[in-house]
Parts: C-alpha cells; sequence; structure tokens
C-alpha cells in the first residue's frame, strides 16, 4: 500500500466494482499510479484487501447461482454484444486512459480499442453454440449426452503491458461460457480496468457477474487461493505463475498461464529484406518490448548478418521516442521505473560479459524525455544463445543478435529456450516456411510478418510459456466442465454387482 499525500489526494480517484456497487477498499487504503511519461502520480484506487476479495468472489458467486444462470445462453450472448457496441463507442477514451497509465502509445492503443469489441461479438455469438454431444449409444437401452457447464467463478489476474486487451481474452470466453469474473488488475496499471468496468451496468449484465479488485500481492493471493474460485486465469511472469499454480493447486482451482517468452525472429538470405527490418522492428520496439511475445532473439543468417543488422541499427537509431498520446511517436517509455531499472541491468551486464551494444544501451539524453522512464531502442551483437541477455526474459527495447549459417542450425537456437511462446520466419520459400513453423516449439509461428493477433486464433505458450489456450473456440472450454449424463431407457432390473 502507498500512502497518499495530500496532493495524491486532489487526483481523480476511481472505486472499485464489486457486486455492481463502487466501492472503496474496507479499510480506506488507496494505491497510486503513475504516469511513467511524467513519472508523476495521476489517480488512485482503492487497495483491496482480503476482505474485498472476498467481498467479489462472494457477489461473483451469487450471481452464478443466480441472475447469470438463469439467463439463457442467447440472452448472455447478448449482453456481451451490447458490451461490444458500448466499447465501439467509449473506446477513444479508455484507450486514452491506458496510455496514461502504462505508457503505451496511444497509435497502438487506439487499434487495440478498434479490434477489441470484436472479443466480445465473437465469443457473445459462441454464447449459444456451445453445444454438448450425443455420443452413439455403445450399450443396449441407454441414452448418453454432454453438458459443457459453467466451470464457476473465475479470478483473472492481468500484467501492466495490456490490461485491457489481456483481460478480453480471459473474460469474453468465460463470460461466453456462463461463468462470473472476478478481475485483479496489476497494481501499477488498475486505471482503465475500472474505466472499462463502467460499461457493465449500462450493457444490462447483472450485477456480480464482473466484478474487479484493485490491489497488490494481498488481494492477488486472496484471489488464487479462495476455495470458491474455480478457475485461475493469469498472464504475467513465468515465476508469478508458477506461484499461482502451486496455490491454486491447493484447492484444484483450474489454471490457464499466459507467461513469458524469448522468441526468435528468424531471418533466411531469401527473406524480402525490407519486410524482415520492418518486422524485426515491430517485434522488439513495439510496446517498447514489454510484450510476452517480443521478438527479442534477432536469429540471422551470417551471410545477410552484417547488412540486415546495419539496416536495423540504422532504423532503430531513428525511432522516434516522447509522449506515447502523441500520434506521432514511434516508442513510449517503459511502464514502471522497475522496469526501466531492470532493462539497464541486463544491458550493463551484457557490456560486462564483453558483448557489443551496437545502438542505445542508454536513456536518451533529450530534455523533453528526462521525466520518462525511457531506455533507448539497444541492439546487442557478437551474443551466442548462451548468454544471458539471450536467455531471460528483458520486457524492454533490447534485440539480442545471434548468426546462424543453416537451417537445422536455426531450429537448434530457436528451440535452444526454457520458453516457447512466438517465433517469426522470414524466408520467401514457402517449404522452408512451413518445415520452419512446423519445427518451431512455440505457440504461435508468424511467417513474413510478426506480432499478428486476431480473436479466433489460439494463443498460448509450449514449455515455461503457459499452460492452455487463449483465444479461438476452444477458449471457451478453459472456461467449462464437462459433464455427461446417462439415462437408462430399459424398465429392466441390472445387476448389481457388474459394472453397466
Ligand atoms: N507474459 C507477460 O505478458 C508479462 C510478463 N511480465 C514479466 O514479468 C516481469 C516482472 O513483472 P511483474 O509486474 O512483477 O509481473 P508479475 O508476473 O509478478 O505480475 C503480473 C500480475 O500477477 C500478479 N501476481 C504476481 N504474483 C502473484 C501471486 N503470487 N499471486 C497472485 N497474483 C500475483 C501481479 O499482481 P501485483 O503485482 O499487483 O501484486 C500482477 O497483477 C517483467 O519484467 C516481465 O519480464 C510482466 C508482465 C506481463
Ligand atoms: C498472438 C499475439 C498475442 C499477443 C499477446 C498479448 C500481447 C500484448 C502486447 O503486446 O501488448
Amino acid at each position: 500500500m502507498t500512502v497518499p499525500t495530500s496532493a495524491d489526494r486532489q487526483l481523480p480517484a476511481y472505486q472499485m466494482l464489486i457486486g455492481g456497487e463502487w466501492r472503496d477498499a474496507s479499510d480506506g487504503a488507496r494505491l497510486i499510479t503513475v504516469n511513467p511519461f511524467t513519472g508523476k502520480s495521476w489517480a488512485t484506487a482503492p487497495d483491496a484487501g482480503e476482505q474485498d476479495v472476498d467481498a467479489a468472489v462472494a457477489a461473483a458467486s451469487a450471481a452464478l447461482s443466480g441472475p447469470w444462470t438463469a439467463m439463457t445462453a442467447s440472452e448472455r450472448g447478448a449482453c456481451m454484444r451490447r458490451l461490444a457496441q458500448l466499447l465501439r463507442e467509449r473506446g477513444p477514451a479508455l484507450a486514452e486512459v491506458e496510455t496514461t497509465d502504462n505508457g503505451k502509445l496511444l497509435r497502438e492503443m487506439s487499434g487495440q480499442m478498434a479490434s477489441l469489441p470484436d472479443w466480445y461479438d465473437y465469443f457473445g455469438g459462441l454464447a449459444d453454440k456451445i453445444e454438448g454431444a450425443t455420443p452413439p449409444p455403445t450399450k443396449a437401452n441407454v441414452f448418453t449426452y454432454t453438458r459443457h457447464e459453467p466451470i464457476g467463478v473465475v479470478g483473472a489476474i492481468l500484467p501492466w503491458n495490456s490490461p485491457l486487451l489481456l483481460m478480453s481474452f480471459k473474460v469474453a470466453p468465460a463470460l461466453a461460457a456462463g461463468c462470473t469474473v472476478v478481475v485483479k488488475p496489476a497494481e501499477q496499471t488498475p486505471i482503465s480496468t475500472l474505466a472499462f468496468a463502467q460499461l457493465f451496468e449500462e450493457a444490462g449484465f447483472p450485477p456480480g457477474v464482473f466484478n474487479v479488485v484493485t490491489g497488490g500481492r494481498t488481494a492477488g493471493a486472496r484471489l488464487v487461493s479462495h476455495p470458491d474460485v474455480a478457475k485461475i486465469a493469469f498472464t504475467g511472469s513465468t515465476e508469478s505463475g508458477i506461484h499461482v499454480m502451486k496455490s491454486a493447486a491447493d484447492h484444484l482451482a483450474r489454471v490457464t498461464l499466459e507467461l513469458g517468452g524469448k522468441s526468435p525472429n528468424i531471418v533466411f538470405d531469401d527473406a524480402d529484406l525490407d519486410a524482415a527490418i520492418n518486422g524485426v522492428l515491430s517485434g522488439i520496439y513495439a510496446a517498447s518490448g514489454q510484450t510476452c511475445i517480443a521478438g527479442s532473439r534477432l536469429l540471422v543468417q551470417r551471410t545477410i548478418h552484417d547488412e540486415l543488422v546495419a539496416r536495423v541499427a540504422a532504423r532503430a537509431r531513428t525511432i522516434r521516442l516522447g509522449d506515447p498520446l502523441d500520434l506521432s511517436s514511434e516508442m513510449g517509455p517503459c511502464a514502471t521505473i522497475e522496469q526501466l531499472e531492470k532493462v539497464m541491468l541486463f544491458v550493463e551486464r551484457a557490456r560486462a560479459d564483453g558483448l557489443k551494444v551496437l545502438c542505445g544501451g542508454q536513456r536518451p539524453t533529450a530534455p523533453e524525455l528526462a521525466e520518462g522512464y525511457f531506455y533507448e531502442p539497444t541492439i546487442v551483437t557478437g551474443a551466442n544463445n548462451g548468454h544471458e541477455i539471450a536467455r531471460e526474459e528483458i520486457f524492454g527495447p533490447v534485440l539480442t543478435v545471434i548468426p546462424f549459417d543453416s537451417e537445422a542450425e536455426a531450429i537448434e537456437i530457436a528451440n535452444d529456450t526454457r520458453f516457447g511462446l512466438g517465433a517469426g520466419v522470414w524466408t520467401t520459400d514457402i517449404k522452408r516456411a512451413h518445415r520452419m513453423a512446423h519445427a518451431i516449439r512455440a505457440g504461435s509461428v508468424w511467417v513474413n510478418c510478426y506480432r499478428m493477433l486476431t480473436y479466433n486464433m489460439p494463443f498460448g505458450g509450449y514449455k515455461m510459456s503457459g499452460i492452455g489456450r487463449e483465444n479461438g473456440l476452444d477458449a471457451v472450454h478453459e472456461y467449462t466442465e464437462t459433464k455427461g449424463v446417462w439415462i437408462d431407457l430399459s424398465n429392466e432390473s441390472r445387476d448389481p454387482f457388474v459394472m453397466g
């Protein structure tokens, strides 16, 4: 908990949504959130304690055993589509809130908010199409069918890099499945989720279907360990994901985990180099590299290494750092001072390892950027895949270049990581493109593109990048339990001592 000063008490003070009511934390504690461009506090939110989380879970449980389940699946879908419509209208305002809270470019947020309603339309449309099966009879006079029932109350834990997008990955399929939800945004960036929550009542959702508790570790830990939470959907670091899974295991809550990455962006010498350079830049400098799918390892075929690296560096040096609300800015600040410090330490250690920092490697010196948590677009060369900077998730604008000679070597390096979230492949050879896409052990492979995203393509990680999938038809089943129902159609008495 941060203790507000008298100046902080003048800031916009948001409340959290529990059971359809806007509330402060029961002990009145508040979190202060900082605009990473100005380095100054800009809003406050409740700092929920265990009691508040318990109240939110109770509200979600009541909605589950009451009005939400009483609605037909079509009615629930209609609520979701109304939410989508409201999001279309309010998207631009929500984009500005999130940009102020986490420093993501408004340029990118505007695109995200234009597509976010599609999640609620798509999954809202699915709500009344979650069909069970009637397996053909294999026993005489027995009729069997399956039902996909809502799993229960879902706890959704969000990171700070893309709160509204990553919340929608979880909330849209959960609502479609008939679940109710308690969302806990990251303590650094709670405000856009609270602003989004204002749309639920207007869209016609019964109170308690969607709840938000804002707070830090106390709130998150209580949500994960709460015995009435049936499922935790988490996005964040691999280390925290492991904690969450262990804690959820105490009451066997289901989990989906979307965790870290160290994704390879692989450029072969037959690639369209202009397109590849664009994709390499987008992979690592979009969102200031603060994305789980950052293409943070550039694997480049040795024959084009020098030319490609020189051209990527030339463009990286001209990336326009600036106010994330200014649509002409190309890269914003890191979201928090802690994240900036983490990035700086990685680069310092790379230098100490004898690696070359080809460009960037420092905070910008322009006075207009001095208050913000900026770090220059950085390229580290001379590394091999064993160096720390090639193995650990940095979550910042730092690209590590690793040369390779053959396709087999590219695959070996690409897969030599504990992560497996994404990968890019740049080649004009269609056979190689498919061979690579099949050989790389990662949940998403982009060929001649990078960081593409849509609601109907599954997203998730292999290995330590996660468990389960978000988005796509199957995501709904991350929020259902399948029940088998058996009906005896015969009038005969059965032998009680023999399995039927
Ligand atoms: N895969 C991804 O998209 C992301 C990866 N990261 C990686 O994680 C690193 C550290 O960032 P950080 O913010 O600390 O990420 P965390 O993974 O620690 O935090 C992400 C979310 O999880 C919550 N959380 C963390 N631990 C627990 C727990 N034991 N029980 C319940 N909730 C928990 C946090 O809450 P709170 O902090 O409010 O207590 C926050 O809401 C980054 O540098 C980056 O490498 C970060 C964000 C997103
Ligand atoms: C298939 C792409 C999924 C993107 C996952 C979330 C990324 C968020 C971000 O980059 O801000």
